[in-house]
């Protein structure tokens, strides 16, 4: 089954008003491959969904970065799936590694977020990845089974998840993960999927990797088996964004 390619950019908690109307008209005049060809997906900060959603041309999409764990109500400063369905907003991010680390998300309460939001009718960029430490001591693919476990242990339809592995190592430090890193994790985690969930959704789900992507090395990336596209943060904020969804072409040569 082929799995068209995808690329999230996530912007995190950058920008103004003025910088994010600027960002857009570059995305807008940016000349790309066909949406049969790439998924493009873009994440402002949740102050500026409404603007992105209004002026961002209509074959890119639009996510938030995370939304709450259940039905919206007295919970101060979240932001609710079903908010984000009413604004009319596709796609969420959820357990991406600064909310594991910085705010304490644990798996099962990712899962349980991935859980809920499918169950709005969101689609799901879900976050798995290891940090330095956990690499170092050979331990990457327990991590990432185990974060992609708690998710599978909620979610019984894969249709609208897309796996992002971000080793956590690579994610704004310039120190991007070599191909052979990302097709290595990428494969093992189809393999999990394939042993644990079945062959069709481990065919057919689009795992993506982020972590220091640029219009550089994205091309080389892009050519792993395994690579079905990317989550970039920094780079997603400047011109080379419309360069890193141009890397889509190189799959459709492959
Ligand atoms: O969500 C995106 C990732 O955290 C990657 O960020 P980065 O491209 O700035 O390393």
């Amino acid at each position: 089954m082929g799995r068209k390619f995808f690329v999230g950019g996530n912007w995190k908690c950058n920008g103004t008003n003025e910088e994010v109307k600027k960002i857009i008209s570059t995305l807008n005049a940016g000349d790309v491959p066909s949406q049969d060809v790439v998924e493009v997906v873009v994440s402002p900060p949740f102050v500026f969904l409404p603007l992105t959603k209004g002026s961002l041309r209509p074959d890119f999409h639009v996510a938030a970065q995370n939304c709450w764990v259940k039905k919206g109500g007295a919970y101060t400063g979240e932001i609710s799936a079903e908010m984000l369905v009413n604004l009319d907003i596709p796609w969420v991010i959820l357990g991406h590694s600064e909310r594991r680390l910085i705010l304490g998300e644990s798996n099962e309460f990712v899962g349980d977020k991935v859980a809920y939001a499918l169950s709005r009718g969101l689609k799901v960029i879900a976050c798995v990845g290891e940090t330095l430490e956990q690499r170092e001591s050979g331990s990457t693919l327990e991590v990432v089974a185990a974060q992609t476990k708690a998710i599978a242990d909620r979610v019984s339809d894969w249709t609208n998840v897309v796996v992002a592995y971000e080793p956590v190592w690579a994610i704004g430090t310039g120190k991007v993960a070599t191909p052979a890193q990302a097709q290595e994790v990428h494969a093992e985690l189809r393999k999990w999927l394939h042993a644990n969930i079945s062959p069709e959704v481990a065919a057919s789900t689009r795992i993506i990797y982020g972590g220091s992507v640029n219009g550089a090395n994205c091309k080389e990336l892009a050519a792993q088996p395994d690579v079905d596209g990317f989550l970039v943060g920094g780079a997603s904020l400047k011109p080379e964004f419309i360069d890193i969804i141009k890397s889509a072409e190189v799959k459709k040569s492959a």
